[in-house]
């Protein structure tokens, strides 16, 4: 993994070149084949009660691009999320007895692998990770513990490796430089012996995106990450997630920030009434009168016009001002 975080979105690495370069034939349209498909989902409907909240019949993530899905509130994202990493199960899945007809039950496939009917542990094990709206950090545990969480192939798993210390000893110890490592990227080292709940809600989040690497995934999933989080963050932020590409990651989160989904997507899907109603590069899918229309609304001059947060100088300013408050709230 490449420690040099960006600080600015305003030059394209080589990298990100590529990933928009991968998608650059890909015809505008909801559902259209990608070349190098990482994910594919087929028939994932799911009811609550008479109500539909997401049918998605067929769709395509690619491999090694940053992908947003975004749409008006309750268009059906996070619970399609869910369905995708397990935590949700299709009203579409194949059942033994009442189930739909086959071909129409919900497949989903990834990196080469059904995915549909499995849980969200077997889901992560296979190298799609999460984050979440709200975040999960466990805030009685201190931040390295927490990292430690979310390693794969933790040594208590195994009741053999568990009983014989030299065994258990190493495996914990590589844990904890690579939860330190990660730490340092995310600029959270220092604060590795406090507790997860002292942190800033910006620092959760970056701890949480941090807590996901510790599985080394294929792809993350983040769910609106720069909700809650101080403007000023936000540089850092998309700096860490563009990294996250720039070292092989396939990016997909849900975001309802226009200038984050503008500024770092190599491809937007965007979902109403739970159903996939447009694709295309950001630039494309946002001046579409339809998604204008279904979902950016009023707000699209506003919403999609103000770059002037992104600029260097101003990211700084805000930066600093940031850190400065951070490190009030990490002492008060
Ligand atoms: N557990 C549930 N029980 C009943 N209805 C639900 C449940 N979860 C979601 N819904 C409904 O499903 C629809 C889709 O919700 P969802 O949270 O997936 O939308 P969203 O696009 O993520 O919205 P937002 O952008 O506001 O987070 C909404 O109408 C919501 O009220």
């Amino acid at each position: 993994m490449s420690s040099d975080v960006p600080t600015t979105t305003s030059t394209i690495t080589a990298a990100g070149a590529a990933a928009k370069a991968s998608v650059v034939d890909v015809p505008h349209e909801p559902g259209v084949a990608k070349p190098d498909a990482i994910l594919t989902v087929d028939h994932v409907t799911r009811r609550f009660g008479g109500m539909t909240a997401v049918d998605v019949q067929h769709l395509e993530v690619q491999r090694g691009i940053i992908t947003a899905l975004i749409g008006p509130n309750g268009a059906g994202k996070t619970t399609f999320f869910n369905l995708i990493t397990g935590f949700d199960k299709p009203s579409s899945a194949p059942k033994l007895i009442g189930g739909p007809k086959a071909g129409e039950a919900a497949k989903s496939s990834f990196n080469g692998n059904e995915v549909g009917n499995i849980g969200a542990t077997k889901v992560a094990k296979q190298g799609m990770v999460r984050t979440f709206q709200l975040t999960k950090a466990l805030s009685k545990l201190t931040v390295l513990e927490n990292m430690r969480l979310g390693a794969k192939d933790q040594p208590g798993e195994n009741l053999f490796v568990s009983m014989i210390k030299p065994l258990w000893a190493k495996r914990e110890a590589e844990i904890t430089v690579k939860a330190e490592e990660l730490l340092a990227r995310f600029k959270l080292l220092e604060k590795k012996d406090d507790m997860a709940g002292s942190l800033s809600g910006g620092q959760k989040k970056l701890l949480e995106m941090a807590r996901a690497l510790m599985s080394d995934p294929v792809m993350i999933m983040l769910d609106e990450p720069m909700a809650g989080v101080n403007p000023a963050l936000t540089q850092s932020l998309l700096g860490h997630i563009q990294a996250l590409r720039d070292d092989g990651m396939t990016v997909l989160f849900v975001e309802h920030d226009m200038h984050m989904v503008r500024h770092i997507s190599d491809w937007v899907i965007v979902m109403a009434e739970g159903r996939v109603v447009a694709e295309g590069p950001a630039a494309t899918v946002m001046d579409d009168p339809a998604v204008i229309d279904a979902y950016l609304g009023a707000h699209h001059n506003t919403d999609l016009g103000d770059d002037s947060l992104l600029t260097d100088e101003v990211a700084e300013e805000l930066a600093a001002e940031v850190t400065a408050e951070e490190n009030a709230e990490g002492k008060a």
